[in-house]
């Protein structure tokens, strides 16, 4: 198994070019968020916006649309009961975020249908959290979609998923499973030393600890690689980066601190991204 380290970061954290624009950083959507968890979309468009994103859309609820303009006023927001826009918002984006604080229902199921169905290979789908829930629920069709795929379960919604007991997720295991669920995906097995499984590579990135066990530390984790593929492109390496880093930080924290606090994290993100650029 390949072991991810810091220096993963320099490989793919480069300095930006002084003639750009925020079109050039990615147009993100995070379709997230429902009535009872609204800090799930906050924590994953936040961290968006703070690990570089160009652009940062939201579609939720609009009961949410007030807290979410407080907390990040960065983000732009949508109503995901609004079926044209968010469909224009599903084709306009570089990246799509699907599944923080959704929940279970009819209208997460439709939005996944729509995410999937409309989307190329140019674009890349984030599946996470109530997303991923449903997919195993309903059995969604995950194996053939054009999109690049990014799937972040908890080893819980990894064994919805896989199928497979906590005690059975071995890396052997895990190949075989996602090699049948949705072969040309990128997963990430999230636990202490998270895991990549990517067409048959299988890596560990060396960082992490249980001050991360806290409520929207995952959620956190999908706007960070969200960013990080909106400005650096599709790629092992990229997502590799994305982990690591929101590990890295949640260690010097930890150093200090009983509970790693996503936003904590979250607001540390840009000057760990500028220090890898100054070394
Ligand atoms: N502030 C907000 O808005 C927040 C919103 N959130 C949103 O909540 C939604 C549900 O997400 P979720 O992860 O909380 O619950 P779910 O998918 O039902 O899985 C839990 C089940 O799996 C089991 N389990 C086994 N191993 C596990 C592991 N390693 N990690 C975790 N669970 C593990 C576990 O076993 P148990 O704890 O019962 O022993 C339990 O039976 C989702 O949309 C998410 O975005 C949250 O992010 C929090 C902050
Ligand atoms: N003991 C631990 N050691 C290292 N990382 C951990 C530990 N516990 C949790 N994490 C990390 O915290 C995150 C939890 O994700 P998740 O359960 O989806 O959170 P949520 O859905 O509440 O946002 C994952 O990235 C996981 O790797
Ligand atoms: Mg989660």
């Amino acid at each position: 198994m390949r072991k991810i380290d810091k220096s993963i970061l320099a490989k793919v954290i480069k300095p930006r070019d002084p003639i750009s624009y925020k079109g050039n950083y990615g147009r993100i959507l995070i379709i997230a968020g429902s009535i009872h968890f609204g800090g799930a979309a906050i924590l994953s468009s936040s961290a968006a916006v703070y690990s570089g994103a160009g652009l940062v859309t939201v579609a939720t609820t609009p009961e949410k649309f007030a807290s979410l303009n407080t907390r990040i006023p960065e983000a732009m927001t949508i109503d995901y009961h609004d079926q044209k826009e968010t469909l224009n918002s599903i084709k306009q984006s570089n990246v799509i975020v699907i599944g923080p604080g959704l929940g279970i229902s009819e209208l997460t199921q439709s939005l996944i249908k729509s995410v999937i169905e409309n989307t190329t290979k140019n674009q890349t789908i984030i599946f996470d959290a109530s997303a991923l829930t449903e997919v195993s629920e309903e059995n969604i069709d995950i194996t053939s979609i054009s999109a690049n795929v990014i799937l972040t379960p908890h080893q819980g919604e990894w064994q919805r998923l896989s199928e497979l007991e906590i005690p059975d997720q071995t890396t052997d295991n895990n190949l075989e499973a996602i090699n049948k669920l949705a072969p040309s995906s990128l997963l990430i097995v999230k636990k202490h030393l998270s895991e990549i499984y990517y067409h048959d590579n299988v890596s560990q990135i060396k960082a992490g600890n249980a001050g991360m066990a806290t409520g929207g530390m995952g959620d956190t984790l999908t706007g960070v690689i969200a960013a990080f593929v909106g400005q650096f492109g599709f790629s092992e390496e990229t997502v590799a980066a994305a982990l690591f880093l929101h590990s890295y930080i949640s260690d010097s924290i930890y150093e200090k601190s009983f509970v790693v606090l996503p936003e904590k994290l979250i607001s540390e993100i840009p000057l760990a991204m500028k220090s890898i650029i100054i070394k």
